[in-house]
């Protein structure tokens, strides 16, 4: 089951975003990211290579699932992913639910940082295969309003080797508003390297 679909809990700005993304996403130049609930169990042959207790998370495969994707509907991370392939870029609608409140009424960094996290490593994935993050520095502008939704713009700045230098900012539906702004580093993972 695509969890990247709209649901009762999206508000009006979500779903607007989401058909505009979908509408542009017709002539090819965009494409939706599905997104579900325990992805390993669809990706458990590529990155066998490089987790080796990947068997590990085969027998708690029921209970393995993609981080920002375990609250009921509406009260964690609600959000739905678009690439666009000629830009190398990828836009994350994002509408943060009651469950992921830091300072009261607003967003907790830990969960503006997860979600900054996902959309880079999309990008990421998406540019150079299977990576990992290795650096992440995020300057939080603004508090995000808790259940406000914000888009996360995200791209690949430069490839070096292994290296992928991406950034990505977060702005309110109008844009008027920066709420914040990272850079990162990912490595795409070696397979004669052992991670542990
Ligand atoms: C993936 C599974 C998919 C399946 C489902 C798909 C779901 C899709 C969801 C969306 C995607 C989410 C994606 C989440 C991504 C995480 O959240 S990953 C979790 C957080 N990150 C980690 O746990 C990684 C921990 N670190 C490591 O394992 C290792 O340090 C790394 C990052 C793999 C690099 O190790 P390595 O391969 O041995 O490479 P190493 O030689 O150390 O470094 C390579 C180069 O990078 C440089 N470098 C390394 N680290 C740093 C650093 N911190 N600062 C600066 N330079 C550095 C080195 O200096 C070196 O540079 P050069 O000498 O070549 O110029």
């Amino acid at each position: 089951m695509d969890l990247s679909l709209p649901n009762p809990s999206w508000s009006k700005d979500m779903r607007l975003l989401f058909d505009q993304f979908m509408k542009k996403s017709e002539d090819g130049s965009w494409k939706h990211l599905p997104s579900y609930k325990n992805k390993f169990s669809r990706r458990i042959e590529d990155i066998k290579v490089f987790f080796p207790d990947a068997k590990l998370i085969k027998e708690k495969i029921s209970q393995a699932q993609l981080f920002p994707r375990n609250f009921e509907e509406g009260l964690g991370f609600e959000y739905a992913m678009f690439h666009n392939h000629a830009e190398d870029r990828t836009v994350c609608i994002f509408q943060g639910g009651p469950y992921l409140q830091g300072a009261p009424g607003f967003l907790h960094g830990g969960a503006i940082a997860t979600m900054i996290d996902s959309t880079l490593g999309m990008t990421a994935l998406i540019a150079g295969g299977i990576v990992m993050t290795a650096n992440l520095n995020i300057n939080f502008k603004r508090p995000i309003p808790l259940c406000s939704v914000v888009v996360i713009n995200s791209q690949v700045d430069k490839v070096e080797g292994r290296k992928l230098f991406l950034s990505c900012n977060i702005r309110s539906v109008d844009e008027q508003t920066l709420y914040s702004e990272a850079t990162s580093l990912f490595v795409k993972l070696d397979p004669e390297k052992s991670l542990t």
